[in-house]
């Protein structure tokens, strides 16, 4: 080979080395964007929805009161969650046309929440697959119902979470909040609205018992903060557009369809397994203590706020008079040391814990909640009468029933 050819020939293989190399390099490019999560505010990423050709009359069906004349028609968000899947059932039983609401994200188990989904097809709810930040499906939603309340519940919930996923906290509890008011400010007639904010707004308060005039400006976790800035967010659209908002303060509710993510839920699980659970203290072995709080009392005052919801005021976009703003704590009104709590769930599920007592981490968590209730008590009667030993009871037995048999109950609420 002369000097020249081999030089072309070395030029031409070192061309087509290139020409491979930079064909990997693109593919590598190609394969990261087709991987990439494309909703990088949500939990998880979301599966495409596929609607049923008939959703639309089903949601106009859904939204008809059954029996009660004068009856409510409620759109509630969050319908296939914890509380969401019980205030609408509680709503359907006394005659009210509610229509469902739901992302079915995977925060915890979708299959537990299609269970729920299920219980309320039974009941003759109907829940619709979607965002609450989808602005053109709330429209839609809003045309087909005429709803006269909405029942807020869809949110991004728990205290530590949000250190591993923030931007789920403000997809869904600051813009999902925001997109539901606009909605809301906009649908003729404006329903009037409850919603789920949480007793973790008192943060860093010492007060006991927590009471609504207390201080909240010391969120602990990001959690609390998007639920404060809700409760600001609330404060503004009433005093702009006329939008009549109620939101209820929940101090850390359980009972038969719970939260996976939550204590009770997890040592239950944990403890039937021989795992062991981690039990956590406050310094100098302060006792961390939670005002647990029962679903069958959460559902009262639910119902209770809704019943006492005024109208809005507004319309077409504009507000026609000063409406109703309020804030309420739903609690029990009786702290228990989480190692209590686990004392209980020994008992019931006849087994010693493997108990890890160890401080609590600096995670966003309050050392002790207790609510004040006088002022849901005045305005519609809340008055709770679950204590937590019998709650669990229903709790146990439900969990049993769903995790470890093939019983009535999966069907039942
Ligand atoms: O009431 C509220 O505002 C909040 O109640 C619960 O939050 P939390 O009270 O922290 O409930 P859990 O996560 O079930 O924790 C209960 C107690 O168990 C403790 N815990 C938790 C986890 C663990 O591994 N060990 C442990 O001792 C926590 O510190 C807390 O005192 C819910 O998860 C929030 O969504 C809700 O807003």
């Amino acid at each position: 080979m002369d000097k020249s050819m081999s030089n072309r020939f070395r030029y031409h293989f070192s061309a087509t080395k290139m020409v491979f190399w930079t064909c990997i390099f693109l593919g590598l490019i190609f394969l990261f964007f087709l991987h990439a999560p494309q909703h990088h505010s949500d939990p998880v990423p979301r599966r495409r929805i596929l609607r049923s050709p008939d959703w639309e009359s089903r949601v106009a069906k859904s939204s008809q009161p059954r029996s009660r004349a004068g009856g409510m028609r409620v759109l509630v968000t969050g319908a296939a969650g914890f509380v969401g899947t019980h205030v609408s059932a509680a709503l359907r039983r006394r005659g009210d046309g509610v229509v469902g609401l739901d992302n079915f994200n995977s925060y915890y188990d979708p299959s537990l929440k299609q269970a729920r989904r299920a219980v309320l097809e039974r009941a003759e709810v109907f829940v619709v697959e979607g965002d609450v930040n989808d602005a053109a499906l709330l429209r839609k939603l809003f045309e087909l119902g005429k709803f006269t309340h909405v029942m807020h519940l869809a949110a991004q919930a728990g205290v530590r979470y949000a250190m591993k996923n923030p931007a789920s906290y403000v997809h869904s509890n600051i813009a999902g909040l925001v997109a539901l008011f606009e909605a809301c400010k906009s649908a003729d007639p404006q329903p009037a609205i409850v919603w789920a904010s949480s007793s973790s707004v008192y943060g860093l308060n010492t007060k006991v018992p927590f009471s609504e005039k207390d201080r909240t400006d010391q969120p602990s976790s990001l959690y609390a903060a998007t639920k404060k800035a809700g409760e600001e967010i609330a404060h503004t659209y009433n005093h702009i557009y006329g939008l009549s908002i109620t939101g209820l303060r929940f101090f850390t509710v359980y009972g038969p369809w719970g939260r996976p993510d939550m204590a009770y839920f997890f040592f239950t699980k944990d403890m039937l397994k021989g795992k062991p659970i981690h039990v956590f203290e406050g310094p100098n072995h302060f006792t961390v203590a939670r005002d647990f709080t029962y679903i069958d009392d959460i559902v009262k005052g639910c119902l209770g706020a809704l019943d006492t919801a005024e109208k809005s005021t507004g319309s077409g976009g504009v507000k026609k008079g000063k409406a109703q703003l309020r804030v309420y704590n739903l609690g029990n009104t009786s702290p228990v040391p989480v190692g209590k709590l686990v004392n209980i769930l020994e008992k019931l599920l006849k087994v010693k814990a493997k108990k890890v007592v160890m401080p609590m981490p600096a995670n966003g968590d309050v050392l002790f909640t207790h609510a004040n209730i006088s002022q849901a008590q005045r305005d519609f009667g809340y008055r709770p009468t679950t204590d937590l030993q019998s709650g669990l009871k229903k709790f146990v037995k439900w969990y049993l029933d769903y995790y470890h048999s093939d019983g009535a109950l999966k069907s039942s609420l």
